[in-house]
């Protein structure tokens, strides 16, 4: 589990370590330049008598880029060194480095007049190191920065960013207009928002955190999560016992045009150990042997019921799912709402304390009755209006969002194949099949976790383009079978 802060938690902690540690900017930057280096040199690889230029502009993120040159040329390279951006606006501390540098070697200063060079001393080098901008970009990238950006991706070098790729914006990781796609980032001290989020996954290449030594920070909320950090084994099994110890869930859902929703759910939630399951669906097409099917009529003893998912497929014109809704709605009963589901919900009427939605983007913008372009740029405000209400989130992405009133967990599948239709409807499932036994945060982790380590192997097995969401189900046996 690893830490992720926004811009001003970064900057903050930058503060507390200067203050508590007694350093200065100058000790900072040449730690981070210090720790770049190395991990450049462990993960990128170069060779001594490979050509590396170092393109830093007046800020931070440039200084560390100094720092880099200094500590390269000790290792017996010969970077060249790029400068874009005004030196009086530059700091003390990237003053100071700029001296030391000015004094090795001849620096290409990025100008009209000299953008032949500039770009001559680019084109000889096999890396480039981009300590352009860093967290500290605010607007969108124009003028000699835009062409120098698009002219280094042109360029299909192997480049190194430092701490994220210039264009990317820390806060939410969207690609202002053009960023450097950058084959490894060395990220400093701690995962900023920008690093993980959104667009993030497509500009950094392979990513590393870097300590660099800033005190710890003990109260983050957002934290990136990964497989071994959670146990998803499902409930021991007793000789002694009968299919209503593992619980009995409800699927309602699924309409004419998607008679197959609810039933991925359910045999998801199956496949994860529930016991038993029935299914209220109108007209149902699909039935299977497992499941118990009920009319949408029927009155459901909601007392009785371990945990229920609603929405999949749902239609939710009908008016008996309303009824059903406001049911859930009035009881503590544990619940997955999705799809159609959340057309219902109404946030500031939610009462359910063991609710856990799961909108993909836009049913997540559709709550708020906004664009999704809003909350992809302000992700973490409206994730925080929803689990302030005592709801548990799941928003589904390529960086899924499990999230709380306490903890705002992002999880990566890194499984592009997982685009693919009914793969949302097999995640409400095993999210079910764990409510049974675990709190809402639980059973929403070891959901996310499970349904993603069964999609990897139905990636294994079909690809990723092939891979269908049945898969995805099949394989959950093996993940199990397995842990
Ligand atoms: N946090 C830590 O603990 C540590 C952080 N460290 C490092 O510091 C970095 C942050 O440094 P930072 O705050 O100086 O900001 P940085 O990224 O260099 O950018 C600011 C410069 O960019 C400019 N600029 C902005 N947008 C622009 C645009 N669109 N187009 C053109 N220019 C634009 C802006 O100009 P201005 O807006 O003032 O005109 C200013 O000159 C951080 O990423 C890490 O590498 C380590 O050294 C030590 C420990
Ligand atoms: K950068």
């Amino acid at each position: 589990m690893e830490a992720v802060l926004s811009v001003q938690e970064m900057k903050d902690l930058e503060a507390l370590t200067l203050k508590e540690l007694k350093l200065s900017e100058i000790d900072l930057m040449k730690q981070a330049g210090l720790e770049l280096t190395e991990d450049f040199l462990e993960r990128a690889r170069p060779e001594i008598h490979d050509t590396i230029s170092i393109v830093s502009s007046v800020g931070h993120n440039g200084g560390d880029g100094l720092v880099m040159y200094l500590e390269l040329i000790k290792h017996g390279f010969k970077p060249k060194m790029v400068i874009i951006g005004r030196l009086d606006q530059a700091s003390q501390a990237y003053k100071y480095f700029f001296e030391m540098v000015n004094k090795e070697t001849k620096i290409f200063f990025l100008t009209k007049e000299t953008d032949m060079d500039v770009q001559k001393a680019l084109v000889s080098s096999k890396y480039i190191v981009d300590a352009i901008i860093g967290i500290g970009l605010s607007r969108p990238l124009d003028g000699f920065y835009l062409d120098l950006v698009r002219y280094i991706n042109g360029l299909e070098k192997i480049v190194y960013s430092v701490d994220i790729p210039t264009g990317i914006h820390p806060n939410n990781g969207l690609l202002f207009n053009e960023a450097i796609k950058a084959n490894y980032t060395g990220i400093v001290g701690f995962y900023k928002y920008g690093n993980i989020i959104n667009d993030a996954l497509d500009y950094h290449g392979q990513i590393k955190v870097l300590d660099i030594g800033l005190v710890k920070k003990h109260d983050v909320m957002v934290k990136l999560i990964f497989d071994e950090d959670f146990s998803i084994e499902p409930k021991k099994r007793n000789h002694n016992s009968y299919k209503y110890n593992y619980g009995l869930g409800y699927f309602i859902g699924g309409s004419k045009t998607m008679p197959g929703a609810i039933n991925l759910s359910v045999l998801a939630a199956l496949r994860s150990g529930m016991g038993i399951a029935h299914v209220i669906q109108e007209n149902p097409v699909a039935r299977h042997l497992e499941v118990i099917y009920e009319d949408i009529n029927d009155p459901i003893d909601i007392t009785k019921v371990d945990s229920i998912v609603f929405g999949p497929g749902l239609n939710p014109k009908h008016e008996d799912y309303k009824k059903i809704y406001q049911k859930i709605n009035d009881s503590q009963i544990k619940s997955v709402i999705d799809g159609g589901g959340l057309k219902f919900l109404n946030l500031d009427e939610v009462k359910n304390p063991n609710m856990i939605l799961t909108p993909h983007e836009k049913e997540f913008s559709d709550l708020f009755s906004v664009g999704v372009d809003e909350v992809e740029h302000h992700p973490f405000k409206y994730i925080k209006e929803i689990v302030d209400k005592n709801i548990t989130l799941i928003l589904k992405g390529q960086t899924n969002v499990i999230a709380n009133k306490k903890h705002i967990y992002l999880y990566q599948s890194k499984n592009p194949g997982l685009a693919t239709a009914g793969s949302g409807d097999v995640l409400t499932g095993t999210i079910a099949s764990y409510l049974v036994d675990n709190s809402p945060i639980s059973a929403a982790i070891k959901g996310v976790l499970l349904h993603s380590k069964a999609a990897g192997l139905a990636r294994d097995k079909y690809g990723q383009v092939s891979m269908i969401a049945s898969d995805i189900i099949h394989e959950i046996a093996n993940v199990l079978k397995r842990g």
